[in-house]
């Protein structure tokens, strides 16, 4: 058997022609979009996201711009940066790209964005009411997984999903949006011993490692659905996985690739938030 490929550049593709109808509605109203990104330093990475956040803003109409600051920006300019467009009313979506720098505490940056503007949903307040089930900015990665899952009429409830990985940003809110969707759910770590005897139960596999390639066919439980968080770039300047994907696919019943998986959903995501943040400002 070979899986079905989820391709999250052609989903993200048709969520953003509806999502192009809705901000014309919205303009047609006098209200265009506008998502302000941040991004400290020259991390190449950072630059290449941040582009694509850009350039998926402009194919949907929303407006957006970018504050570069330079790595030796002090946590206060940037705290106070963000403050002038917490009390900015064309300001809709604020997204401070990360990793900053290491004089620069995260936590600090990330509740100082008002939530209402929150479009990444990291701030305690959106995890908050992620956790009791209220609407609320969710994580954009998160949000993408969960949204590829039902383009695919994939059954949650009831299922064991497992999550490979435990971070703020994918792991932890990944694994809450599948107990919203009454999945049950179990964390794996880097400290969880006997991995396989996790992997190989699960009727869903999120994987946000960061390891190369490191899950096969030897770790999945025949008709799996694979969720491959992992970006990888390797030495020829390909991109590729957590996740064995040529091994993995025979075993598997769904599978997400790398590139064109995960990633795109999360930039679209992105935009259904600013969009979101938009409305949510002007009541329209
Ligand atoms: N505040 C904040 N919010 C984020 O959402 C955020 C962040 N910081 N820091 C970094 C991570 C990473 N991230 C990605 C977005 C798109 C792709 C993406 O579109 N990837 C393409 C390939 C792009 C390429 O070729 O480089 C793909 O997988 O097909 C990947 C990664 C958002 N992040």
């Amino acid at each position: 058997m070979s899986a079905e490929v989820i391709n999250g550049k052609e989903l993200s593709y048709a969520l953003k022609q509806e999502m192009k109808e809705d901000v014309k509605l919205l303009k047609d109203k006098g209200l265009t979009p506008h998502l302000t990104v941040i991004i400290v330093g020259d991390n190449p990475a950072s630059k290449s996201y941040v582009r694509g956040k850009q350039k998926a803003s402009d194919e949907v109409g929303i407006s957006s711009d970018l504050i570069e600051l330079p790595a030796s920006t002090s946590e206060e300019k940037l705290l106070q940066t963000i403050e002038e467009l917490n009390n900015d009313p064309s300001v809709h979506g604020i997204l401070v790209q990360l990793p900053l720098p290491d004089h620069i505490r995260e936590e600090n940056v990330i509740v100082s964005i008002d939530p209402s503007k929150d479009v990444d949903g990291f701030h305690p307040v959106n995890i908050g009411r992620m956790m009791t089930g209220e609407d609320t900015f969710l994580p954009c990665t998160p949000y993408g997984i969960i949204t590829m899952l039902k383009s695919k009429n994939i059954e949650i409830a009831g299922k064991h999903a497992v999550v490979l990985g435990r971070s703020n940003i994918v792991g932890k809110p990944v694994g809450q949006l599948l107990l919203n969707e009454n999945a049950t759910v179990t964390y794996c770590h880097s400290r969880t011993t006997d991995l396989k005897s996790f992997t190989k139960q699960a009727d869903i596999l999120i994987v946000a490692l960061g390891r190369t390639e490191m899950i096969d066919e030897t770790y999945i439980k025949e008709g799996a659905v694979i969720v491959d968080v992992g970006i990888n770039r390797l030495d020829d300047g390909s991109l590729t996985g957590d996740v064995n994907f040529d091994r993995a696919k025979e075993t598997a019943s769904y599978i997400t690739p790398v590139p064109r998986g995960v990633g795109p959903m999360t930039i679209t995501m992105l935009l259904k938030n600013t969009i979101k943040a938009a409305r949510g400002l002007s009541g329209k």
